[in-house]
């Protein structure tokens, strides 16, 4: 059987895949974002550490059969910097964080020619921007730091010892030739930022290492075992709900949210509003709507209001669609698609005396959905049809969210029967790089369920509300900018 671990922002998670397929186990172990600053977004590594063990064992209880290799896949964009021992010299800073919004216009001045290289809008929390940062607020760090990591690959330095990353996880990061395949040096000299600490880029599904026998004790099991290079979440995630043809796209909703589609050529969003990266397979694209605020801003709310989830949807589902009047814009962390804008924030718009606890949830979800809505809309916009989304993500598993979704977002939606498709994905890596499976055609297709959640016709009061959340945030930022 094959280990995948995902180093997601929120929890870990491991599942252990059959060679045919058949998912043995699955576990979870959360772990915190700090905002110890306004805009700010950091985790530990070391409770990375401590998760990773906990969910590993918990897959491997009562477990009989061996693991043959272990694949990666993890949250992307954000910045842990390590000394020559892999030792983090601070928190990881992660692609919530809008801490460069000040810094990340250097990136502005670049030539055309560059621009064209990196192919990417250029936002705050990609690890680029948060390096400037870094190099200006914090220079004693940036100075004596040996590497700079993106968390998985953080993750695979301390499971093996070797250092290393892989095209699509380096493709997020703002410093990558996404044309040419490998970092984009002429960005970096032209930023003045140090490239003598970027990991050599080894391909997603090659053994970047093994086991080292402290790591092995860590997680309770044999030392020695290979580790796949593995991939970002998002790429990793494609794997593992089988989104790999241009025509179909998959919609993760985790902490942030993405609709993603393959691409067989390296096709830059003419408006720059969605972005271009590689793909776990050698000469494979993904484009990309990345809205950053999903279960961050649910859960938000969630705790605000004292709510298990449980309660959330027994609760937000009494409401009538439309929310009475009542808008939210989930915006807690600036937005990406499609209003490139760190300085976005979150709103709820039009409160009277006869809302409750459950309107504010409700509004919540309609929020977070009508936000997907506009990614879905940037994605189209680059010429690419929609017919059906493909689920993934620790936050669709709920039969009326995933309703509310499908009637926002007006088409058929999905479910694959795993909902870890970043580390399905990463155990599908595993496979290809052990041996275990020849190729990619060697995996047993996903399982996808029978019945897709259908729309229905939009219903009036989610029309106005539709109308009322595309107008709010242009309104917003023009208050945002006059204010004294
Ligand atoms: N029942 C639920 N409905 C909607 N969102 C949920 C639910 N349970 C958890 N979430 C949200 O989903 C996110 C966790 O999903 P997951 O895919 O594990 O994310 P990540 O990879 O970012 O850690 C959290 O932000 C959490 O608030
Ligand atoms: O930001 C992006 C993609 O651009 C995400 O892929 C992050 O990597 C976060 O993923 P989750 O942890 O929210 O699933």
């Amino acid at each position: 059987m094959l280990l995948g671990i995902d180093l997601g922002t929120g929890s870990v998670k491991a599942l252990l895949l059959a060679i045919d397929g058949t998912v043995i186990a699955e576990a979870s172990h959360a772990y915190t974002v700090q905002a110890p600053q306004p805009g700010w977004a950091e985790t530990d590594p070391a409770e990375w550490w401590q998760a990773v063990a906990i969910a590993v064992r918990t897959v491997m209880q009562d477990q009989d059969d061996r693991v043959l290799a272990i694949g990666l896949s993890g949250q992307m964009h954000g910045v842990v910097l390590t000394d020559e021992q892999g030792e983090p010299l601070r928190p990881a800073i992660l692609w919530a964080d809008t801490r460069s919004s000040e810094v990340v216009d250097r990136y502005r001045t670049l030539p055309l020619n560059l621009h064209k290289q990196l192919a990417n809008p250029i936002t705050t929390g990609m690890a680029g921007a948060t390096l400037l940062w870094l190099e200006a607020q914090e220079p004693a760090i940036y100075k004596t730091a040996r590497w700079t990591l993106q968390p998985k690959d953080w993750l695979r330095f301390r499971l093996t010892g070797a250092v290393a990353t892989e095209p699509s996880d380096a493709s997020g990061t703002l410093l990558y030739d996404v044309m040419a395949d490998t970092w984009a040096i002429d960005v970096l000299e032209a930023l003045h930022l140090r490239a003598n600490w970027l990991p050599a880029i080894v391909p997603s599904a090659s053994i970047a290492g093994s086991l080292t026998v402290e790591a092995a004790a860590h997680l309770g099991l044999q030392s020695g075992l290979p580790v796949v290079a593995g991939a970002a979440d998002t790429a990793a995630a494609m794997l593992g709900t089988g989104v790999l043809e241009p025509g179909i796209m998959q919609l993760t909703v985790g902490s942030g949210a993405q609709i993603v589609t393959p691409r067989s050529q390296p096709i830059p969003d003419p408006q720059v509003r969605t972005h271009l990266y590689r793909a776990a397979l050698p000469h494979q694209w993904y484009t990309l709507a990345a809205m950053q605020n999903a279960g961050l801003a649910l859960e938000w709310v969630r705790q605000l209001l004292g709510l298990s989830w449980q309660q959330v949807y027994a609760k937000a589902f009494t409401v009538a669609p439309g929310c009475e009047g009542l808008t939210f814009l989930p915006y807690f962390t600036g937005e990406r698609t499609p209003h490139l804008d760190p300085n976005a924030r979150g709103a709820w718009v039009g409160l009277g005396l006869h809302h409750t606890r459950s309107h504010l949830m409700r509004s919540a979800l309609e929020g977070v959905a009508f936000s997907l809505k506009q990614g879905l809309e940037a994605i189209v916009a680059t010429g690419i049809d929609a017919n059906e989304l493909r689920l993934a993500g620790g936050g669709t598993l709920e039969p009326e969210w995933r309703q509310l979704l499908g009637d926002v977002l007006q088409l058929p939606l999905h479910s694959i029967t795993v909902s870890a498709a970043s580390a399905r994905g990463a155990a599908i890596l595993a496979g290809i790089g052990s041996g275990a499976y020849a190729d990619l055609s060697a995996v047993p297709p996903m399982s996808i369920a029978a019945h897709p959640t259908m729309p229905r016709s939009p219903d009036a009061g989610l029309t106005d509300a539709w109308s009322r959340y595309q107008s709010l945030y242009p309104q917003l930022r023009y208050w945002r900018k006059h204010l004294p």
